[in-house]
């Protein structure tokens, strides 16, 4: 045992070494690394690749990035995705999770044209990681829509449904042999913030209209995968099919029932929409959120809710919908009905419920201004989703923490390590956690924040036409977390020279 180690133990007071540090990971759990299309491939309009969203946004209206750059070249990742599995392959990781184009598949986004060079590119890379073992985890859709959808209306048109379940069908077809997880949607909340707010492509900015229309035809679009790929699919394949959530902890400001109150608003209305439906007993929207937009609707003169219900037909069509709960998680804040102001944008989600948020000064910054470190963060938001739905069985699938650039990263090796010590204490106490995927593998487009914030375990150098990628110290103490299944406070790399280890 180390020295630091028994110290901690005899006084059993301990901050970041501590006698936990024994604890090991169950054999069932899973490790990995996510990245997405949009983010890193660059190749905008090679190969027949179609626009999407974000090509069209950040061509036509540069200044909604903050640093007015965009996803055209990136980390080129569609010329280097060899150097990207040789990355996968010195972490040691057992998962990739990355996202496949849809417009690079289907560049008019309608299933008349598969482009081959796309679905060949990805063949490539499935390939490449299962040369080396490594599983990967195909996200459908991460946000990027081929523009000729959005033209159609994207997700304010019902017809999404039918267009995703084409579009998933090609890729069932084609990856399904070799890819055994698959997720239909990363981020329901964020895709409809694109309909709802300013905050992502394609900036509808229908607040309180946009974005609740978007989350009933989004979760109908899901569901007619899921349901494709058990009939059609499951049989001859069988793989899982999943839902991603981002899901931010949350803790009530006061003790007072009202606060309480407001911490389950806040779930039902940031992330309970997306998740009752499909994870819930009885299905449908989250009740009191549909109540009170139903109420506040009212009150606004307007003759039906804004919040779109389903049929009875349409929840049990949805209800169950899914073979893992994957959630993504960075933020937390402590909410309140007193921190409530009228300043929301009205009709506006979170004018609905009436709830304010707050995160104290003293709390660790990111690069991201939308996140600090709530402590224990981990720990807190996996006990709401065990509380929640007891049965299901949970994947994080993004976690990381930003900076800007640099490679002596400390903060994000901290970071890791007390969010994998919160997922141990959840496992402890029976929370269903079986594995846990890193944001990122490198440094990539981060959406409306451009290249100014950094989320990767490898740096990206955006000045060398190349993309050189260069690991950071969080690299190399993820790989000894993975490698030996415990964490270890105490753990300094020997040098910082990344090495393939045998039989990776
Ligand atoms: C850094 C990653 O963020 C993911 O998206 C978000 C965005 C905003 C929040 N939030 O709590 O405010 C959480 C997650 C996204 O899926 C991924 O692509 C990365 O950009």
């Amino acid at each position: 045992m180390k020295l630091a180690v028994l110290l901690c133990s005899i006084l059993a007071v301990c901050h970041g070494a501590n006698v936990k540090q024994t604890r090991t990971f169950p054999n069932y759990f899973v490790f990995g690394v996510g990245t997405a299309a949009y983010q890193i491939e660059g190749a905008w309009n090679e190969d027949g690749k179609g626009e999407n969203i974000w090509d069209y946004m950040t061509h036509t209206n540069p200044s909604a990035i903050a640093d007015l750059t965009n996803g055209d070249i990136a980390c080129d990742s569609y010329h280097n995705y060899k150097r990207d599995v040789e990355m996968l392959r010195e972490l040691g990781v057992s998962v990739y999770r990355f996202s496949v184009s849809w417009s690079r598949i289907l560049p008019q986004g309608l299933s008349n044209y598969v482009n081959e060079a796309g679905i060949a590119y990805y063949n490539n890379l499935i390939n490449e990681l299962l040369k080396y073992n490594i599983q990967p985890m195909i996200t459908i859709y991460h946000w990027d829509l081929p523009q000729r959808l959005q033209e159609l209306g994207g997700f304010l048109n019902p017809l999404i449904a039918e267009w995703f379940e084409d579009y998933a069908r090609i890729v069932f077809r084609s990856f399904g042999d070799r890819v055994k997880y698959f997720v239909t949607f990363n981020e329901p909340s964020e895709v409809c913030s694109g309909y709802g707010s300013l905050g992502k492509a394609p900036m509808l900015n229908e607040t309180g209209f946009g974005d609740y229309l978007c989350a009933k035809n989004l979760l109908l679009a899901h569901a007619r995968a899921y349901h494709l790929y058990n009939n059609e699919f499951r049989p001859t394949q069988g793989g899982v099919v999943g839902f991603i959530v981002s899901v931010g902890s949350t803790a009530p400001l006061s003790d007072s029932d009202e606060d309480k109150y407001a911490v389950e608003l806040y779930a039902q209305a940031t992330w309970g929409i997306y998740a009752d439906p499909i994870y819930s007993k009885e299905g449908g929207f989250p009740k009191e959120l549909v109540e009170r937009v139903a109420a506040k609707s009212a009150a606004q003169g307007y003759s039906r809710s804004r919040l779109p219900d389903f049929t009875e037909e349409e929840k049990a069509f949805i209800l169950g919908t899914s073979d893992f709960f994957g959630v993504n998680h960075y933020s937390g804040t402590y909410v309140s009905q007193s921190l409530y102001t009228s300043q929301h944008a009205i009709p506006s989600s979170l004018d609905d419920i009436e709830v304010g948020t707050y995160s104290p000064d003293e709390w660790l910054q990111s690069a991201s201004w939308w996140f600090k470190l709530m402590p224990n963060s981990v720990y807190i938001f996996l006990k709401h989703i065990h509380a929640r739905y007891p049965d299901v069985r949970i994947y994080i699938t993004e976690n990381g923490w930003s900076t800007r650039e640099g490679i002596m990263d400390d903060e994000r090796v901290d970071y890791y390590r007390s969010a994998l010590e919160g997922v141990l204490d959840a496992i402890d106490e029976g929370v269903k956690v079986h594995g846990y995927l890193a944001w990122s593998l490198m440094d990539n487009f981060e959406w409306m924040a451009g290249y100014s914030e950094r989320f990767g375990l490898y740096e990206v150098d955006y000045e060398d036409p190349n993309r050189t990628r260069t690991p950071r110290k969080s690299a190399f103490i993820y790989k000894n977390i993975m490698k030996t299944r415990l964490i270890d406070h105490e753990y300094e790399p020997e040098s910082y020279v990344m090495t393939i280890d045998e039989g990776r």
